[in-house]
């Protein structure tokens, strides 16, 4: 079954043609990394198959999805932990997930006094969370240290040996499953 599935996508922004038929199908287990150079159109991708940018030309057709990109979509003066739930559905292990990404400890801090790599974890744990079986991860290994990126391939692990599905824009390289890679170009 297919989670994502991009047909003859065109996509404009800023201005110029970023790319056009772009043809990228995602099913369950299946992990896909975005690369290429900066301003080709990675996180413009991921937004695309979020649902957040109407495509120039061609389909988009997606599971459920959840995006996890710089913005932590958190609010920042609430408790880390009572952040993460107001995106949690009923029965979601919010401790499980901070023990997941490393956060157990903030887990009654404000998200405010986050910071970068903490940020991110959060974000990774929101995501975790959300039960969608399609992720999309912007950057996920920026400003993670050695054993966050740990964590973070556990988590790629898991949802990926679930049957989930994860759409990645990087430019480094990201453990935890057997990444196809889609290169954008100028
Ligand atoms: N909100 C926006 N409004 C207009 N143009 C935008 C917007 N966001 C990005 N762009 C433009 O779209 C183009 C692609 O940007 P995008 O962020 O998708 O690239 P990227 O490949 O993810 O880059 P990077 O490697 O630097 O993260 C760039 O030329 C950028 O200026």
């Amino acid at each position: 079954m297919s989670l994502l599935a991009l047909h003859n996508v065109a996509c404009w922004r800023g201005g110029r043609l970023l790319f056009e038929g772009l043809n990228v199908e995602l099913g369950a287990g299946e992990a896909m990394l975005v690369t290429g150079p900066n301003g080709t159109g990675k996180s413009s991708l991921l937004r695309l198959a979020a649902g957040l940018l109407r495509p120039l030309g061609g389909t988009v057709e997606v599971a459920p999805c959840a995006l996890a990109d710089e913005r932590p979509a958190l609010d920042p003066e609430l408790p880390l932990a009572r952040a993460i739930a107001l995106w949690t559905p009923v029965g979601g292990d919010i401790p499980a997930a901070l023990v997941a990404t490393g956060l157990e400890a903030l887990a009654d801090v404000p998200v405010r006094l986050l910071s970068t790599g903490q940020l991110r974890r959060a974000s990774l744990a929101r995501v975790s969370l959300s039960a969608a079986p399609l992720w999309l991860l912007d950057e996920p290994a920026n400003g993670l240290d050695t054993a966050s990126l740990d964590l973070l391939t556990a988590l790629v692990s898991r949802h990926i040996a679930c049957g989930g599905a994860i759409l990645a824009a990087s430019h480094q390289p990201l453990g935890g499953a057997q990444w196809r890679t889609l290169e954008l170009a100028r």
